[in-house]
């Protein structure tokens, strides 16, 4: 494993320089495009990781699986209510559909899905940025990690889209809390700043019918487990869900900060890190790794 993380990394290098760094979030901007990391964590407890792995980032829409899973813990099947579990089939930032289908988005990893979980977390909650990021440090074993207020801010400032979002939803019935506190919430979770080695741990137990070995902890059921990454497969990556099953074959997440954590049932975690990103707003050459990684392996759940 650790030689073929080695030669993948080799080979999806040269890709650097055809993508590009998110910039619409002006600290997301300034980031050095020439990084690649990835890391590779197993059911067995072994990690592998080449290149970037140890250089945190900003793990951006990776937490709105962890937002999800907070609230299928509390709510359960309730937060089906509220919003769908269908592929959208447009940019995570789209507002179109949110108006035809007045006010409930379609799926929890788009931006108006997702806001709609932290609304619901927001109603749970007394501290809900605090329960997030303790909640990561528990998942990833790794108590230092941290939310960039620098990040969390310059989204905050530039909430245009994501607060037209949240505010149409409102008028639908669909947001209980203070909009502006959400938008908050929502934006310091995805400012949370973590790394490669500690996102493949925080989704093993995806990898592993719901348990978190080193925590201890039964996060989900089996059955939710395969719920979420059922999720994650259909809409995982945006309008680019299909290109992702196709090519990798595997439940994913992506982030703008270009991470992308990836599960294979029963055996392993992967999360791999480059931050020039294509125009669907998944890492370009994370992509290629991933491809390369699943055809490499023969694995791929369909
Ligand atoms: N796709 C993403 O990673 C988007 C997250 C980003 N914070 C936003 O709201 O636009």
């Amino acid at each position: 494993m650790q030689a073929l993380l080695n030669e993948i990394l080799d080979a999806v290098r040269p890709l650097i320089g055809q993508g590009k760094v998110a910039d619409y979030i002006p600290a997301l901007g300034t980031v050095p495009a020439n990084q690649l990391g990835i890391a590779v964590y197993g059911n067995d407890g072994e990690m592998y990781c080449a290149g970037d792995a140890e250089t945190p980032f900003s793990v951006q829409s990776i937490s709105k699986v962890f937002g999800l899973v907070q609230a299928i813990d509390h709510s359960g099947e309730a937060i089906w209510e509220r919003l769908g579990h269908e592929p959208s089939g447009q940019p995570f930032n789209s507002l179109v559909q949110l108006e035809f289908e007045r006010g409930r988005p379609r799926n929890p990893f788009i931006n108006a899905g997702a806001l709609v979980i932290c609304d619901i977390n927001q109603s749970r909650f007394a501290a809900p940025t605090l329960s997030m990021r303790d909640f990561v440090r528990r998942l990833s074993g790794n108590p230092q990690i941290m939310i960039d207020g620098k990040v969390a801010d310059s989204e905050y400032q530039h909430r245009a889209r994501n607060a037209a979002m949240a505010y149409l939803m409102q008028s639908f019935g669909n947001f209980h809390n203070d909009v502006e506190a959400v938008l908050r919430s929502y934006f310091s979770h995805c400012a949370l700043r973590m790394n490669c080695i500690d996102l493949a741990r925080a989704f093993c137990f995806l990898a592993n019918d719901g348990y978190c070995k080193h925590s201890g902890e039964q996060i989900l059921t089996r059955r939710q487990t395969q719920q979420v990454n059922s999720i994650m497969a259909t809409s995982g990556l945006y309008d680019e869900a299909g290109n992702f099953a196709y090519r990798v074959g595997l439940p994913g997440k992506s982030g703008v900060g270009g991470g992308i954590v990836a599960v294979v049932p029963g055996q392993f975690t992967v999360c791999v890190w480059s931050p020039e990103l294509n125009a669907a707003g998944n890492s370009l050459a994370g992509m290629a790794a991933l491809e390369m990684l699943s055809s490499r392996i023969g694995w791929s759940v369909f």
